[in-house]
Formats: structure tokens, sequence, C-alpha cells
């Protein structure tokens, strides 16, 4: 019997057509380009079913109503098909996994997000080969998580971030070994998670929380911390040096201190790609800690926002919010 795996064609390049503006998301363009390519209809492949969405977006156009509308849809077909794939732009495509990873409680089938840097229906397209494997590894590999294929490589999806602009390998997950290769054959790196929990699935939904995210630099000026902090922000996410470092300022230390007293939730995530936040590792970083500020470990700063939005929308208690952001929850965190 053949596998029958669900398309959620979201938008991005992959089914973008080349226009006077440059690519832009047409109706009806992929699925007509994929019906024109008889490799997905290949005996090994699977058997899919394309939902195009209404309006197709540029990912750049993602929203948490986007990843609750693509969470509600998948939820609606989980027992007809084996597993999933979701077509999506690759600007905010780590955003959306993170998302996803956390939405999805108890899962038991794969979700595979995919896209292109090339669209489909263009001569050197990486689009064909990222969603044939998509295809191929969600029939035969039942992983039961949030993955995101991209240039040959499975990767779990709440762990990548985009890191090049315009180059095929265009993810990479820098504290996480990827699930899998496609080479001449597919290869397991990792223990696959392919246990299906034995309780039953959970869609957790997701609303628009006031976040922000401050980059440290040199200089910066701390009345934009201030002025940051008088609008009605639930959580700031602080990017700052090496293992977690920031500059050892008085004034910034009392204001950070005040901001976490008034219940605002301020994470400390590293500017490095690499790595984890250690803020006993060295006076500059304790002194963030004094003043309670909480560790983002090696968590992506993608993931960071969607684990934020995730628990801020779940209305737990402010202990049980800073306890459980920093627990592993799907694999995001070591
Ligand atoms: N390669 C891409 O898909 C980029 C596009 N701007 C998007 O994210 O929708």
């Amino acid at each position: 019997m053949k596998k029958r795996i669900y398309i959620a064609y979201t938008g991005g390049t992959i089914g973008m057509k080349p226009s006077a503006s440059g690519f832009v998301p047409v109706d009806g363009y992929l699925t007509e380009t994929i019906a024109n390519m008889p490799d997905f209809f290949h005996d090994d492949m699977p058997e899919f079913e394309i939902n195009e969405y209404s309006p197709l977006i540029d990912s750049a156009n993602v929203s948490p109503e986007v990843w609750q509308f693509i969470a509600q849809d998948i939820q609606a077909r989980y027992d007809d098909f084996d597993g999933f794939i979701v077509l999506h732009g690759t600007d905010t495509m780590s955003y959306t996994a993170s998302a996803l990873s956390f939405m999805f409680e108890n899962l038991s089938k794969p979700i595979i997000i995919t896209g292109s840097q090339i669209p489909l229906s263009q001569l050197r397209t990486d689009g064909r080969i990222n969603l044939l494997n998509s295809l191929y590894i969600a029939a035969h590999y039942p992983i039961n998580e949030v993955c995101l294929f991209f240039n040959n490589q499975l990767f779990r999806g709440n762990r990548t971030t985009k890191q090049y602009a315009d180059g095929f390998d265009a993810f990479v997950s820098p504290n996480v070994a990827p699930l899998v290769e496609a080479g001449i054959e597919i290869k397991k790196f990792s223990k696959l998670p392919t246990v299906a929990p034995t309780e039953k699935l959970e869609v957790r939904s997701i609303e628009v929380q006031s976040i922000a995210i401050l980059h440290m630099f040199p200089g910066l000026n701390w009345e934009v911390l201030d002025n940051l902090l008088k609008s009605p922000l639930q959580a700031l996410v602080l990017l700052t040096y090496g293992v977690g470092n920031a500059q050892q300022d008085a004034q910034l230390l009392e204001t950070l201190k005040r901001a976490s007293e008034r219940g605002i939730i301020i994470v400390n995530c590293s500017q490095c790609l690499k790595g984890a936040v250690n803020m006993q590792g060295y006076a500059t970083g304790h002194a963030l800690s004094e003043a309670g500020v909480i560790s983002g470990g090696d968590m992506t700063t993608e993931t960071v926002i969607a684990k934020l939005y995730y628990l801020l929308s779940q209305s737990l208690p402010h202990a049980q919010l800073i306890e459980l952001f920093q627990t592993d929850l799907r694999g995001e965190l070591s």
C-alpha cells in the first residue's frame, strides 16, 4: 500500500513565477508545474495531495495567525495521511518550524517543512530535490517530529537557522547534527525518535505576544532600552556576546532588574551561532543573571521567540512559565 502524504502549500519561492517586479507567488502554478514533472509520480514515490493556501505568501509575511492556520489544517487531516509536508518560503522557515514543534504535542507522524531558493519551474531549481526527498523521507522514515529538509539534509526544525541568503545550503543546525543525510543512500545520523507517543495528539494554540529583541553592541545607548521597556512588553530577548556577556554597566543592570521585577521575561541569547549561554562563566554574564535575566541555553533565536510565543499563549503562572522556558520541551535545548 502506498503511503499518503499531505502537502500544505503556504507560498515561498518554490512555487513562484518570474514577473517584472521579481518572483511572485501565482495561484495554481506550483500544482501545474508538479503535474508536469514525471519524477513525482515514480513508482517509489508516495501518493500526495496538495492544498494550495489562499493567498499564497512570501514567508516574510508569515505571522502567528499563519502558524495557527497551518497547525489546524494538519490537525484536521491528521488521521487521513501518513505524513505532512509544509511548503514554505525560506526567509522565516525556521521560525515556523520552531513554532509548529511547540504547537504539536504527542506527534506520531512526520511534519517536514521545505521550500527552495530557485522556483520549481526554473532550470537550476533546488525545489525538485528538496520536495522529492521530503516526500520520500516522510513516507519511508516515520520520524515523529517537526523537521526541516533542505539541500539534502533533514534537520530537527527547531534547531535550524537560515545561514545563507542566496546559497543552496540555506539552513544550518549549529548545535545538533542533522537527523538524516540524503546521499547515494539515505543516511541516518542520530537515533531517530520514531517511537509513537502513547498519548493523543494535542495541538496548542499560539497567539501574538509582545516580544522584542535587543542586539547588544559596544556603545549602545541605554535610553533605547529604557524606551523599549516603556512599551507594554511581555518578554525581551537580549542578544549578548559570547557565552552570554553584556556590558557591566550599573544603569543597564538596574534597568533590567526593575523590568524583570515588573514581570517582563528577559532572556539571554548569544549572538554566536554555535554554543550555549553560560551566565556563570564571566562576571559580566553573572551580573545579568543577578538582575533576573534567564538563560536561552543553546536555543536558536528563532526557537526562543517561538517558545516565548507558545508559553505566553498558554496562560501559565509566571514561575511555571520561567521554569518551562528553561526546560527542554521538544528537543530544542541541550
Ligand atoms: N527562498 C525563499 O523562499 C525566499 C522568499 N522570500 C520567501 O521566504 O518566501
